[in-house]
């Protein structure tokens, strides 16, 4: 197993809020979504592993080297778009930006660069200082890919970005991820990201690793599902997380099993319909 990511008893306190003890091992090709409530972490999370904030405790391997001892070896392959990381350079154009920036990485390639200018139609001329939240975020993205990262580390990368952006950024995301050499992973709220571009959904609540799943699969497994009765049995299952009457309904992790054992006692299933995304985190989070 290829891991990029590995995190052992990964720790960071504020005054109010603690994120960890946190372990966390990510294998290259895949893509992992980092969901949860706003300020259950995520961006904490993205921060330390890039080193933009210094643990409390716990260890950190990208690419298996640690980023305390290989720091260039480890940014080379890492691009990054989150919060505020290019705000110290306001008063630079976005092309002076990109000068800048190009000189910190072997692999800049130009030309990559001025491709997914004119893709994103930024203003090369503008002061990032004037640009808009959407247009920052954009800049940040281009940035990061221009340099050929193995791994993307993204928070929140179309947050304020307008729609035709978006679904573009997802297909560079989506031919980025082609080599199954790249590695994503994406904190958002943007469930269609989600859905079209990742393959683990990481669940942070409060500073914890809540659960961590392939969404494909998780997908398959909970359902709602109608009956023709209930039996009593059910009513103390584990796999069954939700019981209503009239017409009588129950919600599963366990569709397959659940079906299986229906049909076995008699019992008539009238409708099976798959959950969304958002609906299985709810019951996760409220467990
Ligand atoms: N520099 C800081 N000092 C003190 N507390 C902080 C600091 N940075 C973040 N926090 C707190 O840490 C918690 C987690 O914040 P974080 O930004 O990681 O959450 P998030 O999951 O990314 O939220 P969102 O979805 O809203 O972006 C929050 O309670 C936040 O107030």
């Amino acid at each position: 197993m290829n891991q990029v990511v590995e995190i052992q008893s990964l720790e960071k306190r504020y005054k109010n809020f603690k994120l960890g003890q946190l372990d966390l091992a990510i294998e290259a090709g895949t893509v992992v979504a980092l969901l949860g409530s706003n300020g259950s972490g995520k961006s904490t999370l993205l921060q330390l592993l890039i080193k933009l904030r210094q643990p409390d405790n716990g260890n950190v391997k990208l690419f298996g080297m640690n980023i305390n001892e290989q720091e260039v070896q480890v940014k080379e392959r890492i691009g990054y778009v989150g919060s505020g990381l290019y705000e110290a350079f306001n008063k630079f154009t976005v092309d002076g930006l990109s000068e800048l920036v190009g000189h910190w990485y072997t692999n800049w390639d130009q030309a990559y660069y001025e491709m997914l200018i004119n893709r994103y139609d930024i203003n090369r001329k503008e002061k990032f200082a004037h640009c808009s939240m959407g247009t920052k975020k954009k800049i940040e993205f281009v940035l990061a890919m221009a340099h050929h990262p193995k791994l993307l580390l993204l928070d929140e990368p179309t947050a304020n970005v307008d729609l035709i952006s978006q679904q573009r950024m997802r297909e560079d995301l989506s031919q980025f991820m082609e080599d199954d050499q790249h590695t994503i992973l994406m904190a958002t709220h943007q469930q269609e990201e989600v859905k079209q571009l990742c393959d683990y959904i990481c669940l942070l609540a409060d500073g914890q690793i809540k659960d961590m799943f392939e969404k494909d699969e998780v997908q398959q497994r909970w359902a709602r599902v109608w009956l023709s009765h209930l039996p009593n049995q059910l009513k103390d299952d584990v796999r069954v997380w939700q019981i209503e009457e009239s017409p009588t309904q129950i919600v599963t992790n366990q569709l397959l099993d659940i079906e299986k054992e229906l049909k076995q006692q008699h019992i008539e299933i009238t409708h099976v319909k798959r959950l969304e995304l958002h609906e299985i985190m709810e019951y996760i989070l409220q467990s």
